[in-house]
């Protein structure tokens, strides 16, 4: 049945000739189509309010973000205590694939601990707003393109990547933003960040800074979003579309309060853009058992909406949706199950319900009916929806009683389990997540 729902969606596809991601985006395609991940979980991530890592958790997650294709881990600065220190000592005698990176504050102090730790590249960042110069370091323009001097210099000088970031830059006066980018790309890092500290930008603030920037240097852009408005997967989308080439992003999204773009939803909005790159450089199936790694170890539910791996975020309800589901997958989803190992739901035991679902059903329970009399039981079905949520089983005795009254004897081919298929699978109402 699996195989059978497939060819279907393949044949409608050629059939109907229609991209089925959307619009072309191929004016951006060549710009999105390079991007790196810099993942942030052990870094950013460790500033969410529940999170406690383990030296043994940071190794675990480490290990699984390598295992899923990330380019860069980001992890805490080796100044914010002991632990922190010998927990990035011990992540980098790991041999990962992944590069490994730490994250310090743009002084001379961190960055002597930071280069000894082992790391592949250092992240540098200050904040250069006015909030920030004035409540934050205190620290002026010049004081600060001085020290960003001194400090890359020092870190280049150990043969690693650097990075510079200036912290609220959209909340920053855009001619100190390009000078000192302007100044750290002469003498030469690796990359420059961007960094929406308070999750102020919009995706045409933020396409309109990349590309600005993009004009004034040489080296990489990064760009980093936090989700207080809700725009930071949009926003590191933009970001891609206007030249930037890596994205920060943790499990989950979390990060200084609610966060920052999360891996998950990065994911589903890159292979929407581009398939194939996503599909060829990471192992997607792993996100699932990532995210709930990172959930149970901060003490937080997935959320129910979240894309890819939402409980409910392939499982179509009305009638109308059921039958075309049936037929072309496509017609409702922009992403494949599949492609993440993960299975499509037809929620069927409501009175939203359509007799192309419950067909669907009756020939699961291996039961013969025609269409009108299908049409009838589903009346039936949405009478008692009327009063009550339904269950599988509602439904399920709904439909035998139906077929005792019209034939006899009972014809069941059924008598084990009703065959589940991995492709669309019918089921009653799905379980919710336990609450906090
Ligand atoms: C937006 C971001 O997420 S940036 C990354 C945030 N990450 C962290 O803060 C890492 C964890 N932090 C820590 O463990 C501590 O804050 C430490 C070890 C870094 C510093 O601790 P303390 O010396 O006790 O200072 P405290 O945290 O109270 O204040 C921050 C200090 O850093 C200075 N500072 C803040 N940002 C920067 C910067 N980007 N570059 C240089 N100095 C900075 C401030 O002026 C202040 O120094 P001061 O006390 O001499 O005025
Ligand atoms: O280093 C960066 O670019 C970002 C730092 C950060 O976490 C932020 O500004 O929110
Ligand atoms: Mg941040």
């Amino acid at each position: 049945m699996s195989e059978q729902y497939q060819k279907v969606s393949e044949e409608q596809h050629k059939k109907v000739q229609v991209n089925p991601y959307g619009p072309n985006p191929s004016d951006y395609l060549s710009n999105v189509r390079s991007f790196q991940l810099i993942e942030s979980t052990l870094r950013e991530g460790e500033q969410f309010a529940n999170a406690f890592f383990t030296t043994e958790k940071k190794i675990e997650i480490a290990k699984a973000l390598d295992d899923f294709g990330v380019d860069y881990i980001e992890l805490t600065s080796p100044v914010a205590s002991e632990q922190s220190r010998a927990d990035c000592e011990a992540i980098c005698k790991l041999g990962l694939k992944a590069k490994i990176l730490t994250h310090i504050r743009c002084h001379m102090d961190d960055a002597k601990v930071a280069v000894e730790t082992g790391v592949d590249g250092v992240d540098v960042v200050i904040g250069t707003s006015q909030f920030l110069r004035q409540y934050s370091h205190g620290k002026d323009m010049s004081y600060i393109t001085k020290s960003a001097v001194e400090v890359i210099e020092f870190v280049k000088s150990k043969g690693i990547e650097i990075r510079f970031s200036s912290e609220d830059s959209f909340r920053s006066d855009i001619v100190d933003l390009l000078n000192i980018y302007k100044t750290v790309d002469k003498i030469g890092v690796n990359r420059v960040g961007i960094a929406d500290t308070v999750g102020c930008a919009n995706p045409r603030q933020v396409y309109e800074l990349v590309k600005t920037l993009k004009s004034v240097v040489s080296c990489d852009i990064e760009c980093h979003f936090h989700n207080d408005t809700g725009c930071a997967i949009a926003n590191a989308y933009t970001a891609l579309e206007a030249g930037a080439k890596l994205i920060d992003v943790s499990l989950l999204g979390i990060g200084e309060r609610n966060g920052i773009t999360p891996l998950g939803g990065l994911m589903a909005r890159m292979i929407a853009a581009d398939r194939e790159y996503v599909m060829s450089k990471y192992k997607l199936h792993k996100l699932r058992d990532l995210e709930n790694l990172v959930a149970e170890a901060v003490q937080v539910n997935i959320p129910f909406n979240n894309p890819i791996t939402g409980f409910c975020a392939f499982t179509h309800k009305a009638g109308i949706h059921a039958k075309a589901i049936l037929a072309n997958p496509s017609t409702y989803e922009i992403l494949n199950p599949s492609d993440f190992g993960l299975s499509r739901y037809i929620h069927f035991a409501n009175r939203l319900t359509g007799w192309n679902a419950i067909k669907s059903r009756v020939e699961q329970l291996n039961l013969n009916l025609s269409d009108d009399q299908v049409k009838e039981v589903t009346n039936k079905i949405k009478k008692l929806g009327d009063v009550r949520p339904l269950t599988i089983d509602d439904v399920d005795s709904i439909i035998k009683d139906f077929h005792a009254d019209i034939s006899t004897p009972l014809i069941t081919a059924s008598e084990g389990p009703i065959p589940v298929n991995d492709e669309t699978t019918l089921l009653d109402n799905v379980k919710r997540p336990k609450l906090n």
